[in-house]
């Protein structure tokens, strides 16, 4: 990987002797492999066994997970927000899991349509929950920096699993939870 930076930081014209310079494609290898380190978890190991048993069947909301991931398409980021729900069957999740296996799918190459999926369907399965909603709020550079240029657009997608899909009044709980 320090090579092909080395490469690209020749091929835009820059001098990858000058001393500024010297050290980046180590330094930008290191720094897209932690970009990317989804590749290298599981979500078994991310979970670590953290999984408990409670009697509660009411829905669970983690909010404000913040995201960073990078775009497939440009290798841009894409930036935003991150909000989990799930109603628990007899288990719930850690905490901090929740926000883990957010990371786990958002550090890869990602679209935001799939990045959402890929949590809703992890956390449905890891849980054995009754259903599961996941909404994304993003900003993407691509549009921003470069491109279309538009600097106010915001893409929202949202994943409902089970119960979410299937009953309003829970989707529309989830919802409200969102607003309060
Ligand atoms: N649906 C979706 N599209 C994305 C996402 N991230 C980037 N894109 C889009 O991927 C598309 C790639 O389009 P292309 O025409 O192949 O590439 P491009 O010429 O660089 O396109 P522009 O961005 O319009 O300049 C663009 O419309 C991007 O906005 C994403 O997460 N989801
Ligand atoms: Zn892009």
């Amino acid at each position: 990987m320090e090579e092909n930076w080395a490469n690209i930081i020749t091929a835009i014209g820059e001098d990858l002797n000058r001393p500024g310079l010297v050290d980046t494609p180590a330094r930008a290898a290191r720094a897209f492999e932690f970009l990317t380190r989804g590749y290298q978890q599981s979500v078994d190991e991310v979970v670590n066994e953290a999984l408990f048993p409670s009697e509660s069947s009411e829905m669970v909301l983690v909010q404000n997970v913040e995201l960073y991931s990078l775009c497939e398409h440009h290798l841009l980021p894409f930036i935003g927000r991150c909000h989990v729900a799930y109603i628990p069957t007899g288990k719930v999740l850690g905490l901090s899991k929740v926000a883990r296996l957010v990371d786990v799918f958002a550090r890869r190459l990602q679209i935001q349509e799939s990045l959402t999926s890929q949590i809703a369907e992890t956390i449905m399965t890891v849980t054995g929950a009754e259903g599961v909603g996941v909404i994304i709020e993003a900003r993407h550079m691509c549009m921003m920096m470069r491109g279309v240029e538009k600097q106010n657009s915001v893409m929202k997608t949202s994943a409902m699993l089970g119960s979410f899909r299937e009953h309003q009044a829970t989707r529309d709980e989830f919802l409200q939870l969102l607003q309060m």
